[in-house]
């Protein structure tokens, strides 16, 4: 037969599934994990004090077990808050916990009265939950998946409107003093839905690391860890990406491969420290330089593509000569020393059916071109744009 003790008993199951989960992500060290784990653990515990109503005295089965439960959802919300980025605020948690102590204890040792110590902790569960709501909402991040966020402040709104119904029904029942009151079909359906949530929120907290476990595998495959600048993989992906819209809209798109000069010599006299920083000054000052839309990725050591959409031969020339004279006045400064530097570039407008590959290989060539031709320079693929090549006055 359905009674809180079978509930109560369910849900600490259900809550002990969700600690080997949550504690199994433990390691993962990600901002959140610890508190909803801590979570878990405090149900657990408030429970197993609520279950010893009877066998042990009243403040610790009724005052603790209450305030133990109030402690999981505060440690629910801070796990949502640190997960989020943003602050916990276990001052104004403390506070609604502490006030709640004092009401369970008004309303047990000095007035006797059920409806008002369930309506004292339905209201502190019932606002922690809307805050949880809010939180979720006005602070997800813009460049993942809505649905589990939504999905998690769906459920946390689902379980404030529970709480609130809990409290107002015991706050209209006839004999408000009858320990039996646990046993109104009311109070059961409302905990069954109370035992059901606190698992399935904390799933949904599993959904929303799984997720930003993802979200930072993909960035680091994405991009290149030293410099920032995107990965050879990522770029080529988009870079077909990229054709096939040139195919599509009949837009220009065209590609450098940039070379730092000499940078053996730059690692020999300033070290290999030294020859780190002058390529993330490089990605730094070139992203600076360049349109949103336009892409720099690593392409290995010292070499670098930029992919420029609706950009001809001679917009694609005149960037790269921009960032050449850039480069030229750029003075590195570090731990090292002072460094100046130099990049050669070879400059391939995409023609039609070409792949990346060939596209790559053609730009590719122009540099090897502008390399034999002395460096510090900027030279076209195309035999046609030569003209408009501006040679470096070394
Ligand atoms: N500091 C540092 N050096 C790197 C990195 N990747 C490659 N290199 C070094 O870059 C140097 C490239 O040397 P080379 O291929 O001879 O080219 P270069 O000296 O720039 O000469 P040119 O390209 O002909 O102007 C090698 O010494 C590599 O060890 C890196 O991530 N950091």
């Amino acid at each position: 037969m359905l009674t809180p003790a079978s509930i109560l008993i369910t849900t600490v199951l259900l809550s002990l599934a969700m600690v080997l989960v949550l504690g199994s992500l433990l390691r993962a060290e990600m901002a959140g994990v610890r508190e909803w784990f801590t979570s878990n653990l405090a149900v657990i515990g408030g429970l197993l004090l609520l279950g010893l109503r009877g066998l042990v005295p009243d403040f610790f089965s009724i005052v603790a077990a209450n305030l133990v439960l109030a402690l999981s959802t505060a440690c629910y919300y801070a796990g949502c808050a640190r997960f989020l980025g943003r602050p916990p605020h276990w001052l104004r948690l403390a506070a609604g916990i502490g006030a709640l102590a004092l009401a369970l204890t008004i309303w047990l040792y000095i007035d006797d009265n059920i409806p008002l110590r369930v309506l004292a902790t339905t209201t502190y569960t019932g606002i922690v939950c809307v805050a949880v709501a809010v939180l979720l909402l006005r602070h997800r991040p813009s460049t993942r998946r809505r649905y589990n966020y939504w999905f998690a402040a769906a459920l946390a709104l689902i379980f404030a409107l529970c709480q609130v119904a809990r409290g107002i029904h015991f706050i209209m029942l006839p004999l408000p003093s009858d320990p039996l009151i646990f046993h109104s079909t009311w109070n059961m359906a409302l905990l069954i839905v109370g035992a059901v949530i606190m698992p399935a929120m904390t799933m949904v907290a599993v959904m929303m690391i799984h997720d930003a476990m993802l979200a930072a595998a993909e960035d680091a495959a994405n991009h290149d860890h030293m410099t920032g600048a995107l990965s050879r993989k990522r770029l080529e992906t988009l870079a077909r990406e990229q054709i096939a819209n040139a195919v599509k809209a009949g837009r220009p798109l065209s590609l450098l491969i940039i070379d730092l000069d000499h940078f053996k010599h730059i690692n020999d006299n300033h070290g290999h420290a030294g020859g780190d920083t002058v390529l993330r000054e490089f990605v730094r000052m070139t992203r600076a330089s360049l349109r949103d839309s336009d892409a720099l990725g690593r392409m290995g050591g010292e070499e670098f593509a930029v992919l420029l959409p609706d950009t001809d031969t001679a917009g694609a020339l005149r960037i790269a000569e921009r960032l050449r004279e850039q480069t030229k006045m750029q003075l590195v400064i570090g731990a090292f020393g002072e460094c100046r530097y130099s990049i050669s570039a070879g400059v391939a407008s995409w023609r039609t059916g070409e792949t990346f590959d060939r596209l790559s290989m053609r730009a590719d060539r122009a540099l090897y071109t502008a390399k034999s031709a002395g460096r510090n320079r900027v030279l076209p693929d195309d035999v046609q744009a030569v003209d408009q090549a501006m040679p470096a006055t070394v």
